[in-house]
């Protein structure tokens, strides 16, 4: 499957290390967006990819799916656009908190015959999620998000501090960078506006850190993900990037786990 990813920065770098550099075996990214086309041009070289700025030529660069590895404003601008022409997936799920943007996004791909796939991201457990919501029977979703104090811009805490306590909605509205993860909880859960949320701080870890504690019909579920960052970003965790890959790799699969 050939690859346009959108955006050059750590999430699409760790794509571009573990699936062309390590020569994987069904994938190949082939085109990169970007807007300065100076900055990012050592890619081709080190990675055998063209590099594009207009989103026309882009798309018809003879990729089969485009990936989002950018940021929200990128998704606002070129994604109903991307999804006249590809699939899609995207990792800036912050900017589905904008409802007006999903009913667009679900109207394009549903004339045009398309999927956008929303990888998990930072996070796991959305399936349980997803099917202890299919009967609309949950009662409580709660994310708790720990991050170095440094990752959150607050250099010289020296003990944990509350930044954020709310609703997902909220939060990403206030941490666009670092949010992602409460929206697609709550759009596999109970809503971006009935999941919980609080975002911590830290000066003693080093890893980003969420927990879930989930109630609902079927009794109750608590998870921890101890995400390593990435070091060209340490607010994103490593396993955002491998979302990406792993939800590529399940596309062309003839059976579905969860
Ligand atoms: N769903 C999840 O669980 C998670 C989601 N994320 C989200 O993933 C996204 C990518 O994260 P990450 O790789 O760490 O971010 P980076 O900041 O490392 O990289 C962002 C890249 O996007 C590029 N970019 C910005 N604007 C445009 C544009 N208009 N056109 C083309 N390229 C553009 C930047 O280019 P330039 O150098 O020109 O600025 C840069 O290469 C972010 O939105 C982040 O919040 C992150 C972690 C977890
Ligand atoms: O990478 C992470 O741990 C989470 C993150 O930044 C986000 O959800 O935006």
């Amino acid at each position: 499957m050939n690859i346009g990813i959108i955006g050059a920065g750590a999430i699409a770098n760790g794509m571009l290390e573990r699936i062309n550099h390590d020569s994987h075996e069904n994938l190949k990214i082939s085109s990169v967006f970007v807007r300065n086309e100076e900055k990012y041009r050592h890619l081709e070289n080190e990675f055998g990819v063209t590099l594009y700025t207009d989103l026309d030529g882009f798309l018809s660069s003879g990729i089969d799916i485009v990936v989002e590895a950018a940021n929200g404003e990128v998704v606002k601008e070129h994604l109903p656009e991307v999804l006249k022409h590809k699939d899609a997936m995207l990792i800036s799920v912050g900017a589905l908190a904008d409802g007006e943007l999903v009913a667009e996004l679900m109207q394009v791909a549903k004339n045009h015959n398309h999927t956008l796939h929303l990888p998990s991201g930072a996070i796991g457990g959305l399936d349980l999620l997803q099917n202890a919501q299919s009967h609309g029977d949950l009662k409580k979703v709660m994310l708790t998000t720990r991050k170095p104090a440094a990752a959150l811009s607050y250099e010289n805490l020296e003990s944990e501090r509350v930044v954020f306590e709310g609703r997902a909605k909220d939060a990403i509205t206030l941490y666009p960078q670092n949010m992602n993860v409460a929206i697609i909880l709550g759009m596999a859960g109970m809503g971006i506006e009935e999941t919980e949320v609080m975002l911590i701080a830290d000066p003693n870890i080093e890893k980003n850190i969420h927990q879930i504690e989930v109630e609902g019909a079927f009794g109750r579920a608590e998870f921890k993900i101890e995400n390593q960052p990435l070091p060209e970003n340490p607010k994103t965790s490593y396993l955002a990037a491998i979302s990406i890959l792993g939800t590529l790799e399940r596309l062309n699969r003839n059976f579905r786990i969860g």
